[in-house]
């Protein structure tokens, strides 16, 4: 669903809309005798904002590191699902994908990212030092054949490199509005901004599939409108399918279009927000079974604004 041209597509996917994009099959994990992810299953689509919620220690972040290759869950099995449509090229030269199957959990990390399973972290993991424009031309490192080092230092057949990157990186320049904060160090910018170029780094690996751990975390309420805008444009305007972890009830209802509930390392239900909002077994899992789902979604929220307030 583009809304905007842009010269390349921040997309990294070729799989047309509504089609399976990642499978997560019967997968359970353990350290020692804590159960992180038992028989967990369920199935992530092509052009979805899909989200992940539960209780705190449920497995949200054991579940992303599964996906990213970071933890390898001793049974079960994560596919993810490659090509079945036309990627397009800012040269013309659109060309058709044939569907690919890859089993992430026989993967270490560097290769599932490579094959565009983008991730950011909880915690910001960015250079401080370094301005928003060589963040994010970091993130393009995936794709470069030449050093970053030799790409800033302008050398050699670098330089056509850079090029082409730098004109990516523009893109997400604009589409999450970070024109303002180009030149400045990162470690400068508000926390919120920090964030943002976070996402925008993300983005720069035109991932298959971005995941988002806790991206509003310790955000304000004005913050968290931004963030979820902007994750809304990242799935709107450039179309990527996207898996977010999020504490804030109003926030997952507002932009989801499926969500999965996990507790105790057990998927508990899986639909769409409305069909989640009404499950028995997630009013129980947040606040015993006496309480009515629309009061879990209240509750929620007003717990969130009491840690802001
Ligand atoms: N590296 C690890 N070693 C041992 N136990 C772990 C490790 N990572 C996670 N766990 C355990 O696995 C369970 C699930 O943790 P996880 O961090 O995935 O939950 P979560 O839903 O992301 O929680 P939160 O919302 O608080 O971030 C917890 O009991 C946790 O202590």
């Amino acid at each position: 669903m583009l809304t905007r041209a842009y010269q390349h597509s921040l997309n990294g996917s070729s799989r047309p809309q509504g089609r399976p994009l990642l499978e997560v099959d019967d997968v359970s994990l353990r350290f020692g005798g804590v159960k992180a992810l038992t028989d967990v299953s369920f199935t992530i689509t092509q052009g979805h904002v899909h989200a992940i919620i539960g209780p705190n220690g449920a497995g949200k972040s054991s579940l992303l590191n599964c996906i990213s290759g970071i933890y390898h869950p001793q049974e079960g099995q994560i596919r993810l699902h490659t090509g079945g449509g036309v990627q397009a090229d800012p040269a013309g030269d659109d060309r058709e994908v044939p569907e690919g199957q890859h089993l992430l959990t026989q993967l270490p990390p560097h290769k599932v990212a490579r094959l565009g399973v983008a991730r950011s972290f909880q915690n910001i993991e960015l250079f401080s030092h370094l301005s928003v424009l060589e963040n994010l031309m970091l993130g393009r490192h995936i794709h470069m054949k030449h050093s970053v080092l030799a790409s800033m230092l302008w050398f050699g057949p670098a330089r056509n490199q850079e090029i082409e990157h730098r004109h990516l990186v523009e893109e997400v320049i604009d589409l999450l509005q970070l024109q303002a904060f180009r030149n400045q160090p990162v470690g400068s910018l508000a926390y919120g901004i920090q964030k943002r170029v976070e996402l925008g780094r993300a983005l720069c690996i035109q991932p298959t599939l971005l995941l988002l751990d806790e991206p509003m975390a310790g955000m304000n309420a004005e913050e968290k409108e931004d963030m979820a805008r902007y994750v809304l444009d990242v799935h709107e305007l450039a179309g990527v399918s996207v898996v977010l972890i999020e504490h804030d009830m109003n926030v997952v209802m507002d932009i989801s279009d499926r969500v999965s509930v996990l507790d105790f390392g057990r998927l508990i239900a899986d639909g769409t927000p409305e069909e989640v909002k009404a499950d028995p077994a997630v009013v129980e899992a947040y606040l015993g079974a006496d309480h009515s789902a629309a009061a879990v979604v209240e509750q929620a929220a007003r717990d969130q604004e009491a840690v802001h307030d």
